[in-house]
């Protein structure tokens, strides 16, 4: 069991840090994961209203007030934390929407890994659980002029409700008939720059000159709307997402040659000569790296538009014309307020009630299939109700109730094959 404590002042290392204080005992949480303590919750949000993260290290001692990626959840009155593989803490927020009710830390994950190399400090970093199985974002890449936007406004025109785009930022000058929020986020170098210093960038990359880059608000938005991240990068912003947690697919879209490649980008008029020079000589290096073993998923040639259009949505898995509506809106839980929670392999058992009156009605969340990850959603999460589970479940509740965190399974539970029921 990995089980987080209750939240006990004995249990810190040390004083309260800034902005958790007695009052917010109950709103806090404390995870210990290897040689480090996170206080998770507080009370003094201030204008910001969301959930802190305050770090110590056992070895070193005092708190740190950590890098925090992601969007942080908004506060909540009742926190259980669970570890999971010792690199993320899954959060229940008992008195939250059914839609903000699951969330996950990571605190050592290859992505919070790397990013604490980059920043060279401590890093955390917030992902929403996403029930059901929501699709994976879509990286597209390809030299300059080969195609990319011409064939994402095609899915984006035949499939509104199903695709969004994510609107990177650069700090290139618009073009003619560009909107700003709409085609890019136009910004000055020096307050994107504190921007990736801030953390708020999933990727970013020079290229051609400029910076550009996808921040993590975008990719989240574009979630949250329930609609499939398309994003427009060049290989290296692909190489970083590939070494995120946001599990994509990648693709890569290929001129029939070069020099048709040159003739389109003078054909769309929208580059001096010299910008035309050195996109050219960087589009080389691009259709080398395209091969990069492990990089891209699919390599897509865009000769005939049409039939470049047909196979990207044959790979997408796309009818024609067809577009389903809400496919994969995600059901809904209510999570109650009074709950505990306790975690057997990759399942997460929460037990309904008060200490004082325990009930024995209890969800069991599935966490085998999580999918994706910091920064973005995790999706997968497949949530059951004790209905939906054959009498295999035999929960004993030690004692008065006084301590529903002693649950003990005694034998395992098998699930109803009729697939994870919908709560509400
Ligand atoms: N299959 C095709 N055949 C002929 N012309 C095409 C084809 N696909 C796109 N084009 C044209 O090529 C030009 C470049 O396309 P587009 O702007 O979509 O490229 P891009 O890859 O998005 O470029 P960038 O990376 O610079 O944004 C446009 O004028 C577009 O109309
Ligand atoms: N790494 C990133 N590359 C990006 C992003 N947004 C766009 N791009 C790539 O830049 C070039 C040039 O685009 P243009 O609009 O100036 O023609 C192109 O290859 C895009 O794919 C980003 O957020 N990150």
């Amino acid at each position: 069991m990995g089980e987080a404590p209750a939240f006990v002042a004995d249990d810190l290392p040390g004083d309260y840090p800034n902005g958790f204080d007695l009052k917010s005992e109950g709103h806090n949480t404390v995870v210990n994961v290897g040689n480090k303590t996170y206080l998770i919750g507080g009370t003094d949000h201030g204008s910001k209203s969301t959930i802190e993260v305050r770090v110590s290290d056992k070895r070193t001692g005092g708190w740190v007030t950590p890098t925090v990626l992601g969007t942080r959840p908004k506060p909540s009155e009742v926190i259980s934390a669970v570890i999971l593989n010792e690199d993320r803490i899954f959060i229940l927020k008992g008195d939250s929407s059914p839609d903000d009710c699951f969330w996950f830390l990571e605190v050592d994950t290859p992505f919070v890994q790397e990013k604490r190399k980059e920043f060279g400090t401590e890093v955390v970093a917030w992902s929403k659980g996403v029930v059901g199985d929501a699709k994976k974002p879509i990286v597209i890449s390809g030299p300059s002029g080969v195609g990319k936007g011409t064939l994402i406004s095609a899915l984006m025109k035949e499939f509104p409700s199903t695709f969004g785009f994510s609107v990177s930022h650069t700090t290139r000058a618009p073009r003619k008939r560009e909107q700003n929020g709409v085609h890019y986020h136009f910004t000055e170098r020096s307050v994107m720059e504190e921007e990736i210093r801030d953390g708020k960038f999933l990727e970013f990359a020079e290229v051609h000159g400029n910076l550009y880059g996808t921040s993590i608000e975008v990719v989240e938005v574009v979630a949250d709307a329930g609609k499939r991240c398309i994003l427009d990068i060049d290989v290296q912003g692909a190489r970083s997402v590939r070494a995120s947690s946001l599990e994509a697919i990648f693709i890569f879209v290929c001129p029939p040659s070069f020099e048709e490649l040159e003739k389109r980008l003078r054909a769309r008029g929208t580059e001096t000569e010299q910008q035309i020079q050195k996109r050219l000589q960087n589009a080389k290096a691009e259709l080398e790296q395209a091969e990069s073993q492990g990089l891209f998923d699919h390599i897509l040639v865009n000769d005939d538009l049409e039939t470049c259009y047909a196979s990207l949505k044959k790979l997408l898995d796309l009818d024609e014309a067809v577009e389903i509506i809400n496919e994969s809106s995600p059901p809904l839980v209510d999570l109650p307020r009074d709950h505990s929670v306790s975690k057997i392999d990759k399942k997460i058992l929460i037990s309904c009630g008060t200490r004082e009156r325990a009930s024995k009605n209890i969800f069991l969340l599935d966490l085998s299939s999580l999918k994706g990850g910091a920064p973005g959603r995790t999706r997968g999460l497949d949530i059951y109700t004790s209905d939906s589970m054959t009498n295999g479940i035999n929960v004993a509740v030690e004692g008065d109730g006084e301590d529903l965190h002693e649950v003990e399974v005694i034998q395992e539970y098998e699930i109803e094959d009729e697939g994870p029921s919908i709560m509400k």
